[in-house]
């Protein structure tokens, strides 16, 4: 899988730039503020359909411009296809485009242009609230099993009408009629996501428990762990297990779930631990180790979605090199050398043999050096 050409306009400080791309790596090189971590983004909203910095996509049209336009030639599922995504102020809606024709959704992307993005933000996956873990595990597992995708977003679904309803029912008691219907569909649909995440989570843990060994100069040991509902004895048990040990905790939980008029049960609450040599990485790791981890995972992405799909994602890397000793360094760099990477950097001196150097200025991209 490997992008060819990109051209940008309109796209943040891009007026109207064009790159070509080399099937290894790509090294943007330039000065802070002068648009490389906006390229990766590029780059990543064509693969997703969405920016990984905002939600707001008015924020991606360059100042004073009516719309953005990104397009790029990919080379994937054995076919040469163009990728282009328009956005517009205003109301209108974006428009996504696959070789010529308007797709409905981003899910019509999926598989096109696959993309792992290392970026500053993802050291607070290990470090903060478990809803971005949640979103790296749903995030991989979408990609590869698209019946997950369809399971989580009707949990999604019922989880949202159940909060309404447990929101409404003192304005309108007899929603709670309709209570046990909801709560058998969500432990029905609940059982799937968890029998998913605890499989993905392993295979996950594994490869990333690899990397992180070997990246540390065989000094760590990185374990990840899979936390979810609290009566659910063995995430690996079959659905109907799952199911009846859901049910169990929502009854548990039913009077307290009236009370706030949350629903407080349920694996939208899942997450998993990442602890190193014992401890864990959210109260104890250091900067280094965090992102030593963070990378490894990362890394055990792109080698799931490898396995899985036949073809290699995708790197995007920003600023990955930083806090980083000389030694693990070096492990980064070594992995570069599998399928099409783009790496920014501000500095060409240890780099520059790697592959191509793109220098970025102000928006414009200089061609190989
Ligand atoms: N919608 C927009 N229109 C015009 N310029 C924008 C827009 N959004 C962001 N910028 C500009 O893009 C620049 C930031 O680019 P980017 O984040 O890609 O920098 P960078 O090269 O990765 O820098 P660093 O090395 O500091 O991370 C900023 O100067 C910002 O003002």
């Amino acid at each position: 899988m490997q992008i060819d050409r990109l051209s940008l306009r309109g796209f943040r400080n891009y007026e109207d730039a064009q790159a070509q791309f080399v099937p290894g790596v790509n090294l943007l090189v330039g000065g802070n503020a002068n648009g490389k971590t906006n390229l990766l983004e590029a780059v990543s909203y064509l693969s997703t359909g969405r920016s990984f910095r905002t939600r707001r996509e008015a924020e991606l049209i360059r100042f004073g411009a009516d719309f953005a336009e990104l397009r790029a030639q990919v080379q994937s599922q054995e076919r040469t296809r163009e990728l282009r995504a328009v956005l517009f102020t205003g109301r209108r809606p974006r428009q996504l485009w696959l070789a010529g024709v308007r797709q409905r959704s981003r899910a019509a992307l999926s598989g096109v242009l696959t993309s792992v993005l290392f970026c500053p933000e993802d050291l607070m996956i290990l470090k903060k609230g478990a809803a971005g873990r949640r979103r790296l595990m749903d995030g991989v597992i979408c990609q590869l099993r698209p019946n997950y995708e369809a399971a989580l977003a009707e949990y999604g679904r019922l989880l949202d009408q159940k909060s309404a309803l447990l929101r409404e029912r003192y304005d309108n008691p007899s929603l709670l009629q309709v209570l046990p219907e909801y709560d058998l569909r969500m432990a029905q649909t609940g059982a799937l996501v968890i029998s998913y995440r605890a499989r993905y989570v392993k295979a996950l843990a594994q490869e990333a428990a690899r990397y992180h060994r070997e990246f540390s100069g065989d000094s760590e040991t990185l374990e990840l762990t899979y936390r979810t509902v609290s009566t659910v004895t063995d995430p690996f048990a079959p659905p109907e297990t799952l199911c009846a040990q859901l049910q169990e905790h929502q009854r548990s939980h039913a009077r307290a779930e009236l009370e706030s008029a949350q629903c407080l049960s349920g694996p939208h609450k899942d997450d998993f631990e990442a602890v190193i040599n014992g401890l864990p990485v959210a109260q104890f790791a250091s900067q280094g180790q965090t992102r030593t981890a963070v990378i490894s995972l990362k890394l055990a992405e792109r080698a799931l979605l490898r396995q899985g799909t036949g073809e290699t994602p995708v790197l995007l890397l920003d600023d990955v090199l930083s806090e980083l000793d000389a030694g693990r360094q070096d492990f980064v760099l070594n992995q570069l050398r599998e399928g099409q990477v783009f790496i920014t950097c501000c500095e060409t001196d240890r780099l520059t043999s790697l592959g191509q150097v793109l220098s970025i200025r102000s928006g414009t991209i200089g061609g190989a050096q």
